[in-house]
């Protein structure tokens, strides 16, 4: 679905005085783009506020605050694009399951969504082509509520297209506006401010006034320099937005993937050119841009400003590296570049004159463009070497379409030379790269914008991020400061398993870590651990950044069970056969790498584009090679979930042997998982404490209540697993290969086929309560009917094949035999 389509658009009012656009420039709907202009309006009242002593305007902008609200508009939006997700009520019957030891996962509600405090379209904000690539990806994966995507997608308006129809929007301020355009950089920058602005109103926790006031102050720096009142000054006092710029500026520098720059899904881009009156551009063809924004530059460098907001996130004014990927983009000629719009923080810059600016601008449209990262950037020579490195790398990657872009690409190396010796020289200037952590986490180099808290978990905080190309990854941060060396050992080890794991479908997949304590992670890497009872004193984390689920089992659960509430109805068979098969299928392939999870439950299997994902290996456990057990130090597990031998690890049992949890421990929770999904609850619910639940689960009597069901197969599968005694538990290649997701085949035709079978269909009929005989029957009429299920063709020419099977059917059938008996008997 087009998120962008559905925006809705308003009315048209008095008030809402939109230009049309120019249908030269705008090359996608303009649906999208209709229903912002009253948002900013504001901002661009915001903005002209912001510059009173600058001039005059406000007074005639002042009436347009009242216009259309935009929330309205956000949140009609909202409800057309994504699906939201009853969390609250769900958490609410996971409480109830793991009441003793673990709470619900998934937090996901309108108070911590977003905690962290950046919100998921500052993220459209930094990276606007590329987010228009994942805004689909963001409201349809989100689990926010309302509020939150009502924020969100204010902002996805705002970036689209506000810029553009808001200063087109206003004929009677044609004037000031011309003026205004004067003082572009600054209000681009401006324009940035108000973003910033905005998101301290909204989520005043995390911009800090003096922030915000420092970018002011810088941003009118600027914008005063650019009416030709430069000063020297200006370096001391643009120091400030620089910061500002520098951490976005790292956040970009990453080496972008190529399909984050090229792609043709970044299709849908904004970008105003004030200089030929402000137009709307969405699906802006890069050179196009390019050579507007190019001569724009040369022609009026005062007036050129790409207006565009988009580089903004909360606080922190995007950096000059767009200008990175503009001019790879430009190298490209690819349609649609991603950060085209980036202009505006560049442009903005160019207007600020220094030494390089004269030079530069006797030369190219390259050089043009260079002036602007140059003079945006004049102070931060320390970092200038590895931006030219960076657009090397960027444009070793993508396709070059035109020679003479080729050559542009060799000047713009040259041109980078002399600067890479100055930046050497200017090492005294040089200052170190920051970010914000309160905006951003760093793993390896790289830095990830938080978009909101997913959920913690009893070890850790999970948080969903976005990287510099856009992708969405949830990222899991446990503190390790405090800990003894063995917990976080075992914390190490869960990116040991996930290495191991790679590749594998049904688990969930590892992108990159970080162990803050190296030595701690070298330790583990050597399976060795000298320091087991101290605790770690510094300041550790792990940062292990995973793919991003939608939503997990147990929120899924709790939807369906919604969905049939009232309707006295059974969960849907065949739903349950899907989902317990890719379970099951999960589960095995851990089994087969000699890995016990120990904490099975529905909150860590995650729905991962369709597919079930199994998570959180943070006290897995490695069976060694001459066992099928492990002995554990500490009970582990989620209450409801926990085997008898998870209960009782490490004690003796009757025989005086010590009772080890081993794969039949997952199966069992498994077990409680399938109970879950039949009935709506685990099978120990109705016992609410540790100690309640203790008594019945390792008490071997102890008969789990199972309500009937329409298939006694299903019945038989529940028991399958959970067996108290853990050597009668199936594993999960007999699980897989269980009636109840195997049906039996329907008899063949043949009519010798059919006398044997109408045997078995007899007795069958007969016992259709009794599971067990039933399976008996099955596995007859299958070795019967279909031998070579067994084994191959070839070996059922040889006698000895011939023979195991025979001996396989009597067994089957002495067995039908005998439960025949017995049931005869009761
Ligand atoms: N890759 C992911 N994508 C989306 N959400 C995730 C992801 N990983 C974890 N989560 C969410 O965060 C919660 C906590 O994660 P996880 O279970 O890994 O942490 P934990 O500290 O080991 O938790 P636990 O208390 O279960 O031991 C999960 O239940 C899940 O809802």
């Amino acid at each position: 679905m087009d998120g962008k389509a559905n925006l809705p658009v308003p009315p048209p009012t008095a008030n809402n005085l939109i230009r049309p656009i120019n249908p030269d420039t705008t090359s996608s709907s303009s649906s999208s783009f209709t229903s912002s202009p009253p948002g900013f309006l504001r901002h661009v009242q915001a903005a002209l506020k912001r510059h009173r002593p600058l001039g005059t305007m406000q007074s005639n902008i002042r009436p347009k605050r009242s216009i259309v609200p935009q929330r309205e508009v956000s949140r009609s939006s909202t409800l057309t694009i994504g699906p939201t997700v009853d969390i609250k009520s769900q958490d609410i019957l996971l409480s109830q399951e793991d009441v003793s030891i673990i709470p619900p996962s998934i937090s996901v509600n309108s108070s911590n969504a977003f905690e962290g405090g950046c919100k998921p379209f500052d993220a459209q904000e930094c990276c606007p082509n590329a987010m228009a690539k994942c805004k689909d990806k963001i409201i349809t994966h989100s689990l926010q509520v309302e509020s939150q995507n009502i924020e969100g997608q204010k902002k996805v308006q705002f970036s689209i297209g506000n810029n553009t129809t808001a200063l087109g929007a206003d004929d009677g301020k044609a004037t000031e506006l011309e003026k205004l355009s004067s003082h572009m950089g600054s209000l681009a920058l401006t324009e940035m401010e108000w973003a910033a602005s905005s998101h301290l109103e909204e989520s005043n926790a995390f911009y800090q006034d003096s922030k915000h006031q420092s970018v002011l102050q810088a941003e009118s720096e600027v914008s005063l320099r650019s009416e030709g009142g430069v000063s020297s000054q200006l370096a001391k006092r643009t120091t400030a937005l620089q910061d500002h710029l520098q951490q976005f500026r790292n956040f970009l520098s990453q080496p972008a993937t190529l399909s984050s720059v090229v792609g043709p899904s970044c299709a849908t881009t904004t970008s105003v050119h004030s200089s030929s009156a402000p137009m709307l551009n969405s699906t802006t063809h890069y050179s196009h841009s390019h050579l507007d924004g190019g001569s724009n530059v040369a022609a009026e460098p005062l007036k050129d400003s790409n207006v565009n907001s988009h580089f903004i996130t909360p606080g922190v004014v995007k950096s000059s590296n767009i200008s990175l990927k503009e001019t790879n983009g430009m190298s490209v000629d690819q349609p649609a570049v991603a950060f085209q719009g980036s202009s505006s923080a560049i442009n903005a810059g160019s207007t600020v004159k220094d030494s390089d600016l004269s030079k530069e601008q006797q030369g190219s449209i390259l050089k043009e463009i260079n002036i602007s990262k140059n003079a945006s950037y004049n102070n931060d020579k320390s970092t200038r070497g590895k931006e030219s490195a960076d657009i090397t790398n960027i444009q070793s990657q993508a396709p070059m379409s035109k020679t003479s872009f080729s050559d542009v690409k060799l000047e713009s190396s040259k041109l980078e030379k002399p600067e890479k010796a100055a930046s050497s020289k200017g090492a005294s200037a040089a200052r170190k790269r920051t970010y914000d952590p309160d905006l951003f986490f760093k793993v390896n180099g790289k830095l990830y914008q938080r978009l909101g808290k997913i959920g913690s978990g009893g070890s850790s905080e999970v948080h969903k991020v976005i990287s510099s190309d856009c992708t969405i990854y949830a990222l899991k941060k446990i503190k390790l400061k405090g800990r003894d060396y063995a917990t976080a050992y075992g914390f190490c080890q869960e990116i040991e398993y996930l290495n191991r794991l790679k590749g594998k479908n049904n688990i969930i997949q590892l992108i990159d870590y970080e162990v803050t304590d190296k030595a701690l992670l070298a330790e583990v890497m050597r399976g060795s651990l000298s320091n087991k009872d101290a605790r770690v004193k510094d300041d550790g984390y792990i940062y292990m950044v995973l793919e991003y689920g939608e939503i997990d089992l147990a929120h899924m659960l709790s939807q369906k069970w919604k969905e049939l509430d009232g309707y006295d109805q059974t969960i849907d068979e065949n739903w349950l056969r899907f989902y317990w098969q890719q379970i099951l299928q999960a589960v095995n392939t851990i089994h087969e790498e000699r890995i016990v999870h120990s904490d099975l439950k529905p909150a860590n299997f995650l729905l991962v584009k369709g597919s079930l994902k199994l998570i959180d290996f943070g006290i897995a456990k490695a069976i060694m090679s001459d066992t099928t057990n492990i002995q554990r130090d500490s009970q582990v597990g989620t209450l409801s979930y926990m085997s008898p031998e998870a209960f009782m690890c490490n004690e003796s049992d009757a025989n005086g042997n010590i009772i080890k949890c081993g794969r039949p421990s997952d199966i069992w929770s498994l077990g409680c998982i399938l109970y879950q999904m039949v009935y709506g609850r685990t099978p120990f619910a109705e016992y609410k404490t540790f100690w309640a639940k203790f008594k019945v689960i390792t008490d071997p009597n102890y008969e789990i209540t199972y309500e009937p069901v329409s298939n006694p197969w299903l019945l038989d599968l529940m028991k399958r697993c959970l067996a108290w005694d853990r050597n009668e538990r199936w594993r999960i290649p007999q699980l897989l290969q269980h009636p109840f997701l195997v049906p039996p085949a329907p008899p063949h035709a043949s009519s010798s086929q059919d006398q044997s079978f109408k045997l078995l269909q007899f007795i069958s009929e007969t016992c259709i309560d009794d599971p067990d005989a039933s399976k008996l029957c099955c596995q007859i009429q299958q070795l019967l009917g279909d031998p070579l299920k067994l084994i191959t063709p070839h070996s059922l020419s040889s006698r000895e094949q011939q023979r195991k099977l025979l001996s396989q059917m009597s067994e089957l059938c002495l067995q039908l035999q005998q439960r025949l008996t017995n049931t005869d008997e009761e």
